[in-house]
């Protein structure tokens, strides 16, 4: 391990014990007995080895009494990043699981989402998803909210004040038959995008930032996907949608979209594919199409528990990544029924595991991999990889303190292993109780006392 470093402001912490992270040429990376500082700003001011602890203390200035030792069954990992959640959907995360998804969409989501309308709804609903998703060490999310420009606004401030890394978009879709007023004019809404963006942007919270958000290409007329990769563009901002996710989804899509020779072609012909783009599920999107993704920098974002939930369809992730398309994990928190993106792991190597059962040439993800896709993988889909993702210097320090031994935890180990094996033990047997501390840009987030979850 090289030691490397930058010149940034005073250290305030430094932790030294195992980390483990992922870069784009290896899926697992292991620093054994490693130094990390953090800055005052909450970026990587140092990394190097254990054994250079007074050289490190007397160039960045701090007293090697301080350093943070880690025990033996933990280790530092980046934090986990949730590429796509509907976090207007968490009252019936577990539940409503019986339909195919437009039939799901008309029977539970537009009541319930309609609802946002009231804040004191909205509160608390999104008090509980940012709390457990950063409990369940989602350190940045990629939020769907609803039509409600004040709610979607209560979403971003609440994310802020518990420390979360968060995209929030404003829903956007001026069609729907199936509940009475959950719909904009194409008027109301680019009105309401423009303020939304206007008001999240004044607030100038840190790490909460605007999506640009059309539901999906039924929900939205050409005129308004129009003049949503107008705004985009103009104000260089994420852009958020849904794409292929059903067969009954892509055969609405044909009736609606005559013109477009794709789906794919419909959200490319109104600038709505670029490098800040993030499309959730792709299960049934061509080879033609995945080109048309790396070309333009769009990036996916595999929800693998929704997939099969909403028995919608099984991406293949290993044709996506040959397509050398951006991908990342996502829990679709509820059609997806889990908000941990440890599920989300479990889930895209089951998937994987079924094409194989399916296919024996398939090349079945390995849990390396998929480690990447949940932390530098989500990083690169969203475009932050240049600040988050892994452990690199200059990048902010947004990383899980890992337990595999915790007491009361779900895992049980006969001797001390290596840190590969504590790491697939986490990824395939853990839970939030061996995520001791969370960290957002140096910042401890859990625990919290704000965070007892109620
Ligand atoms: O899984 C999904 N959840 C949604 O809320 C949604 N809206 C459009 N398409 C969707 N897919
Ligand atoms: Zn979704």
């Amino acid at each position: 391990m090289a030691n490397s470093e930058c010149s940034s402001g005073p250290v305030t912490h430094v932790f030294r014990g195992t980390f483990i992270h992922s870069t784009p040429e290896t899926a697992l990376q292991v620093l054994e007995d490693a130094l990390l500082g953090v800055d005052t700003a909450g970026k990587i001011s140092f990394i190097g080895k254990g054994e250079n602890l007074l050289e490190l203390s007397q160039k960045f200035g701090f007293n090697p009494s301080d350093v943070n030792q880690l025990a033996q069954h933990e280790f530092f990992m980046p934090g986990m990043i949730d590429t796509h959640i509907h976090a207007s959907q968490y009252s019936y995360a577990g539940t409503a699981l019986d339909m195919p998804l437009l039939q799901w969409l008309n029977t539970y989501t537009f009541p319930v989402e309609s609802h946002f309308k009231d804040l004191e709804f909205a509160k608390k609903i999104y008090t509980q998803v940012v709390k457990r998703t950063l409990r369940n060490g989602t350190t940045t999310a990629c939020y769907f909210a609803t039509i409600h420009t004040d709610a979607s606004l209560l979403l971003g401030q609440i994310a802020n004040d518990f420390g979360q890394r968060a995209l929030v978009g404003k829903v956007c879709m001026d069609r729907n038959n199936s509940v009475k007023h959950y719909r904009e004019t194409v008027q109301e809404s680019v009105d309401e995008t423009h303020r939304f963006i206007k008001e999240l942007l004044n607030k100038k919270y840190p790490l909460v930032k605007p999506v640009v958000t059309p539901r999906f290409a039924p929900s939205c007329t050409e005129a308004l996907l129009e003049q949503l990769g107008t705004i985009a563009k103009n104000n260089n901002l994420h852009i958020q949608s849904h794409i292929s996710e059903n067969i009954d989804e892509l055969k609405l899509v044909k009736e609606l979209f005559p013109d477009s020779e794709t789906y794919t072609d419909v959200y490319h012909k109104f600038n709505l594919l670029t490098d800040k783009t993030i499309m959730a599920h792709g299960c049934h999107l061509s080879d033609k199409e995945l080109t048309v993704f790396r070309e333009t920098g769009t990036s996916l974002s595999h929800c693998p528990n929704s997939n099969v939930s909403l028995c919608s369809g099984i991406l293949d992730a290993r044709n996506v990544l040959n397509h050398k398309v951006k991908l990342g994990l996502g829990t679709d928190v509820a059609g997806g029924y889990s908000s941990s993106i440890l599920d989300a792991v479990r889930r895209t190597l089951d998937a994987s595991k079924v094409l194989t059962i399916q296919n024996p040439q398939h090349q079945t993800l390995t849990f390396e991999e998929v480690f990447r896709l949940a932390t530098l993988g989500g990083s690169q889909a969203l475009s932050l990889d240049d600040q988050i993702g892994n452990f690199e210097v200059g990048k902010d320090f947004d990383a899980l303190r890992v337990n595999v031994a915790a007491r009361g935890g779900p895992i049980d180990l006969v001797q001390c292993k290596e840190p590969k094996i504590l790491l697939e033990k986490f990824l395939n047997l853990g839970d939030d109780r061996n995520i001791v501390e969370v960290f957002v840009a140096g910042r401890k987030v859990v625990p919290c006392e704000d965070l007892a979850l109620e």
